[in-house]
């Protein structure tokens, strides 16, 4: 295998150092001759990249190069491969889009519903730039896309990028999920073989097989519905949130007993109960700041003071490897089967063409090749044309600039449907957003 340059567009990333060990255990599936963090926030990049630079030093020998900058030539020069983890506005600016739908009575979530529009209004200028910047410098690359709201995102990258054929918008939600089936079903995550269709963080599972084409959907579920359905992805599995989205997902089973759900259809199902609970004083955003952040943060410092990682194990984690391993089945033709968002064009015969549907696709040097779906269930296809709507008006609102798609944008979100509420909530949020936003009209 030939060795490859990488750029992580957002070095600062609290997934940075994770992605690093994770390139560390996969060198052999990934080989890299360099590595390039670029952030537009160069202290924050710093302190995670010293500390990387540590961790590589004293377990990635073969890596010829590893740099951190804040200027783009540099960055996106000769690369091979980007993988784009950008938050625009920071997590203070993800606070205030959890925090305004909860003082109007509704869910506030970093991609779903209100918070979802308003951070995915924020970051299509930034996503649009970093691409256009990625392709003047480095025409063949491969461009992964995790930066979130990938839904909303990724919709806007395809209107303004239409034939680019290596930008991939994938998230590590589904993955996840599979860790647990795995985990319940005493099995290697890696042997398990997904159906699955919907838009991102707006799926479901319709089978689970093993790699002889056995069908373990049965037993799953039965276990899932009889049990505790927990998150075991080791970042995951001892935060309080995520155990509660995971239970909750075992409740949206048995109420809707067809196919296994993402849990973050949990907000869509369940708005008002889950809007009850939520708090403008611990949002999700300060339970990231106060939790991952300050951990990766102080991880740093000791790296850097001791100048060594130590006895620290070196461990990969599901997110990392998700992200690497599809990357190499795209630039080394593995032809591997992982679920990734493409546009529907006919994947899912009910749906509308171009919608970004999320379904397992064969990663190969030539592109994604999706597993056609065929038609789904009335249920499934009413509520995703309608959340697929929700999205594509706020891509329209960016490009023209339109207060009242957003509101319609809004008012169709399953999260909040009150029209006086979706106004509500949307001039609370253009007022906070006024350094990121479209001037509306
Ligand atoms: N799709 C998925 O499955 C998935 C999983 C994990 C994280 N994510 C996403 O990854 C991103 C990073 O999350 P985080 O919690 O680590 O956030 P973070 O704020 O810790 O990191 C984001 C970094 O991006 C930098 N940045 C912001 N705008 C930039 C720009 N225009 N160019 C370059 N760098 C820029 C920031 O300075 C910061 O260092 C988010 O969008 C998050 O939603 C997605
Ligand atoms: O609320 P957060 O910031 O903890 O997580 C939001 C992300 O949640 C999903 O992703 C991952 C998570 O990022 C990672 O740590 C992994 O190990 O578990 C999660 C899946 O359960 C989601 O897919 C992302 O899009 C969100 O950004
Ligand atoms: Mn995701």
């Amino acid at each position: 295998m030939d060795r490859k340059n990488l750029v992580i567009v957002g070095g600062g990333s609290t997934y940075t150092l994770g992605i690093v060990m994770s390139l560390i255990e996969e060198k052999e599936n990934f080989p890299l001759q360099s590595l390039t963090l670029y952030d537009i926030d160069e202290a924050r990049q710093e302190k995670i990249a010293k500390a990387a630079a540590i961790m590589l030093q004293e377990h990635y020998s073969e890596l010829e190069e590893f740099t951190y900058t804040t200027d783009k030539a540099n960055a996106f020069s000769n690369i091979d491969a980007a993988f784009i983890q950008i938050r625009t506005g920071g997590l203070a600016m993800r606070e205030l889009d959890e925090q305004i739908p909860i003082k109007h009575g509704v869910i506030g979530q970093e991609t779903s519903g209100a918070g979802g529009m308003a951070y995915g209004l924020r970051s299509i200028n930034d996503m649009i730039e970093l691409v256009r910047d990625i392709r003047h410098y480095s025409k063949d690359a491969w461009i992964l896309n995790y930066t979130n709201p990938a839904a909303i995102v990724g919709l806007a990258l395809k209107k303004e990028f239409p034939d680019d054929q290596r930008l991939l918008n994938i998230c590590d939600m589904p993955i996840a999920i599979m860790k647990s089936y795995a985990d319940l079903l005493e099995k290697d995550i890696w042997e398990l073989v997904p159906e699955y269709f919907g838009l991102n963080h707006f799926g479901w599972f319709s089978k689970i097989f093993d790699k002889e084409g056995n069908d373990l959907t049965g037993e799953l579920k039965t276990k899932i519905t009889s049990g505790d359905f927990i998150p075991t992805d080791k970042e995951i599995a001892n935060d309080a949130s995520w155990i509660q989205t995971f239970r909750k997902a075992r409740q949206m089973l048995i109420d809707f007993p067809e196919f296994l759900p993402n849990t973050y259809l949990q907000y869509y199902l369940y708005p008002d109960e889950l809007a009850k609970k939520d708090s403008p004083d611990n949002t999700r955003a300060r339970q990231v700041i106060n939790g991952r952040e300050k951990q990766v943060h102080e991880l740093c410092d000791h790296i850097i003071a001791q100048q060594t990682t130590g006895d620290m194990t070196i461990e990969s984690d599901i997110h990392g490897v998700y992200m690497i391993r599809a990357a190499a089945s795209l630039l080394f033709n593995l032809n591997e089967t992982f679920i990734v968002m493409v546009e529907n064009d006919g994947i899912i015969s009910n749906l509308p063409t171009d919608a970004l549907v999320e379904v397992p696709a064969i990663l190969t040097k030539n592109g994604p090749k999706a597993f056609s779906v065929g038609a789904i269930p009335t249920f499934y296809k009413g509520i995703i044309e309608n959340q697929h709507a929700s999205e594509k008006l706020v891509i329209e609102a960016y490009y023209e600039k339109s207060y009242n798609k957003l509101l319609q944008a809004l008012t169709l979100n399953r999260t909040i449907v009150h029209a006086p509420t979706a106004k509500a909530i949307l001039d609370d949020l253009i007022e906070v957003n006024k350094d990121y936003w479209p001037e509306l009209q």
